[in-house]
């Protein structure tokens, strides 16, 4: 196998590609040569992919390559470019013509803060004389640049860090905003004496930040490290990544969209809303789950331990949980190999009309709203689910007692896994998913392990989607939690980004457990209960038989989307409905039964049959009992 692949944030070039990246290319380039075979470069391999994920919002000024001179088909451009050992680390200016092999690195010293220092002083240096225009100055400013700004009103914000000369955060934080808009980050020296004393600066690093209004404040991070200092600035109202054209349009909150109003909901980054998670399973159940008109064997073994997961370890509201308890009794009971989705359906949609079981179909994303309706959502929604039930399986560790999942750390993360693999509308994520639980699942020991190995593997999808066109731009996505929600959580250890684990179980628990789910926008319209419900298939669809309402805030990305389906928009109406196909039911006399009914009938008049047969031959073998006691043959 090869050390690096497509997975990995370096750019593995090849005899192919090697010369025409390199030439005038728009970036700077720092490439390793390196050969498979060789021990120090299977060493080293992961502190460069864990640089180049550290540098990856570098990518507009410098990129990250490979080249494996092992492979055959490289022979001879490692030939060409004179690479006689291995690993050779060689850097190549931005806009160079001159086609030249580049310069090597030859310092002894290769730890991953050694080599971003290298590549801050590549491009500061190595590039200045022909400086690219949209890149941002890494040279200290001068103090009147800055001081111009105090009272002026700007269309964005400015950034100041003020440092030691010798100091790189500064620079590093430039590099890291770059592919963002709505600010400028500049950087400062201590040494400028009017500038400190202006500002009132008495030690260092710090910044200032100056507001579009023509104020400025200084930032307040915990701790004054890169990383604190970039992801202040990322999360920043109005600052987001800059798209590219062919991303779609994104909205502002309460802008319209395809004459729809949006209406944005007010919410918190520190807290978990109860009406994701039940809109989340709203879609799963109601729609994800719809494209499957019958679940048997293996899909049903997943779908009755989900169902067993959720109804046992899902905090929610005792509507919710009782309905999902229902189903599961249900599932368990039947002794069916086969079940019609119309039938879990029905179940959800408590056709039965028993007292106090109720899912709301409206879907409210809260913590998961998107800027565009095409953004977040259900896959946001899906992740805090299983989030919260990684949390509650490690406060409640019997919850699962008599479920056949007790005493199983992974029972979470098994169905999950399962689930996404078999039913989650995006195929492509569940390969990657399944990829990541083949890699290291098993290194699972505990319901705490569980909990951090979620959070890890959302942190590594986190990191390749950051920058893709999935991404919301008003939600970025960054290394979770935070610094301003968890500061204890972060910690630097030779100038890279460490994470204390254990901080980060302490605030998972916290952040994911009952206490923190609020209650807010989640749907007090329930139905009050009635007779159960017999309907005519033909009769007008209403709800909950069938139609399934969805507001705006929701659109099923294309794979989602069940193919049977149809999507219709109600003019006048600003609402997205998708409505179901009439379900084949049956109608006798003029009433309508659903399948739980029908499957009720066929059970209980099997019973009855089982009952009489026991019955008859009961009776049968004491009559003939009878007969031979009192039997006297007249003779
Ligand atoms: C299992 C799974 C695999 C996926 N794979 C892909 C894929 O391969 N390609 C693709 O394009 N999309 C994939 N998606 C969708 C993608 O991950 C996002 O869910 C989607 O882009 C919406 O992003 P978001 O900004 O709402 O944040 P999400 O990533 O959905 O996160 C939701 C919320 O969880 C919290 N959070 C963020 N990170 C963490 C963490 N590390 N630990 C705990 N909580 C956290 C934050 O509050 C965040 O708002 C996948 C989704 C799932 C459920």
């Amino acid at each position: 196998t090869r050390l690096y692949t497509e997975e990995d944030p370096v750019v593995i070039l090849t005899s192919d590609t090697l010369k025409q990246s390199l030439q005038n290319s728009s970036t700077a380039w720092l490439v390793q040569f390196y050969s498979s075979w060789c021990g120090h470069c299977i060493q080293y391999s992961p502190t460069w992919k864990a640089l180049a994920g550290d540098v990856k919002d570098w990518s507009q000024a410098i990129l990250i390559g490979v080249v494996d001179c092992a492979h055959e088909k490289n022979f001879d451009i490692c030939k060409e470019f004179g690479i006689h050992f291995y690993p050779t680390f060689r850097y190549f200016k931005a806009h160079d013509t001159t086609n030249d092999f580049g310069k090597t690195y030859r310092g002894a010293d290769r730890e991953l803060q050694t080599v971003r220092h290298l590549m801050v002083n590549i491009l500061q240096n190595h590039t200045r004389p022909n400086w690219p225009a949209n890149w941002p100055p890494l040279d200290p400013v001068r103090s009147e640049d800055i001081l111009s700004l105090i009272g002026k009103k700007t269309e964005h914000y400015t950034a100041v860090i003020v440092e030691e000369e010798v100091s790189y955060i500064g620079r590093e934080v430039i590099l890291d905003l770059m592919p963002y808009e709505g600010l400028t980050v500049k950087r400062a020296v201590n040494s400028d004496k009017l500038l400190m004393e202006k500002l009132g600066i008495t030690s260092v690093p710090t910044a200032h930040l100056f507001h579009p209004n023509g104020t400025h404040t200084v930032m307040h991070v915990q701790k004054r490290l890169r990383f604190f200092f970039s992801s202040f600035l990322k999360l920043l109202p109005g600052v987001h990544r800059k798209q590219s054209t062919s991303s779609p349009q994104h909205l502002k909150p309460g802008s319209k969209e395809q004459g729809a109003q949006v209406e944005w909901k007010d919410f918190t980054k520190s807290e978990v809303y109860m009406a994701d998670l039940e809109s989340g399973l709203h879609y799963l159940l109601r729609v994800e789950l719809a494209t499957h008109k019958t679940l048997e064997g293996e899909e049903l073994k997943i779908f009755k331990d989900f169902v067993t997961v959720v109804a046992k370890l899902f905090p929610g509201r005792q509507s919710v949980v009782k309905l999902l308890e229902t189903l599961l009794e249900w599932l368990v009971s039947l002794p069916l190999e086969k079940i019609p989705y119309d039938a879990i359906l029905d179940l959800v949609n408590n056709k039965m009309r028993i007292s106090g079981l109720y899912l709301s179909d409206r879907v409210q994303w809260v913590g998961c709203q998107g800027s565009s309706v095409a953004l977040r959502g259900y896959p946001c929604s899906l992740w805090t689910l299983f989030h919260v039930l990684t949390v509650q399986a490690s406060s409640r560790p019997d919850a699962l007692a008599n479920t056949g999942l007790e005493e199983d750390p992974l029972a979470v993360l098994q169905t999950m896994r399962r689930y996404i693999g078999t039913f989650f509308g995006c195929q492509e994520c569940g390969k990657h998913f399944e990829e990541m639980a083949l890699e290291s699942l098993n290194q699972v020991k505990s319901v705490d392990e569980a909990v951090l190995w979620l959070w890890r593997k959302h942190n590594q999808v986190n990191a390749r989607l950051a920058g893709s066109m999935s991404e919301d731009p008003m939600f970025p996505k960054t290394l979770w939690p935070t610094p301003d929600l968890c500061p204890s959580c972060h910690e630097e250890q030779d100038g890279l980004h460490v994470w204390n684990e254990q901080m980060v179980l302490a605030f998972l628990k916290q952040h994911y457990g009952a206490s923190n789910i609020s209650p807010k926008y989640t749907s007090s319209s329930q139905p009050e209960p009635g007779p159960p419900a017999l309907e005519h298939p033909d009769a007008p669809v209403t709800q909950p038989h069938g139609k399934i309402h969805l507001n705006q805030n929701v659109k099923p990305s294309p794979e989602n989307h069940p193919k049977h389906l149809k999507r219709t928009h109600i003019a006048g109406d600003q609402e997205t409905a998708v409505q179901r196909e009439p379900r084949p039911g049956m109608t006798i006399l003029g009433l309508g039964f659903s399948s739980v009914d029908m499957s009720l009938c066929v059970l209980l008049y099997a019973l009855s049959c089982v009952f009489l047969m026991v019955m008859f031959f009961f009776f049968r073998v004491r009559s003939k009992r009878w007969k031979s006691r009192n039997y006297r043959p007249y003779v």
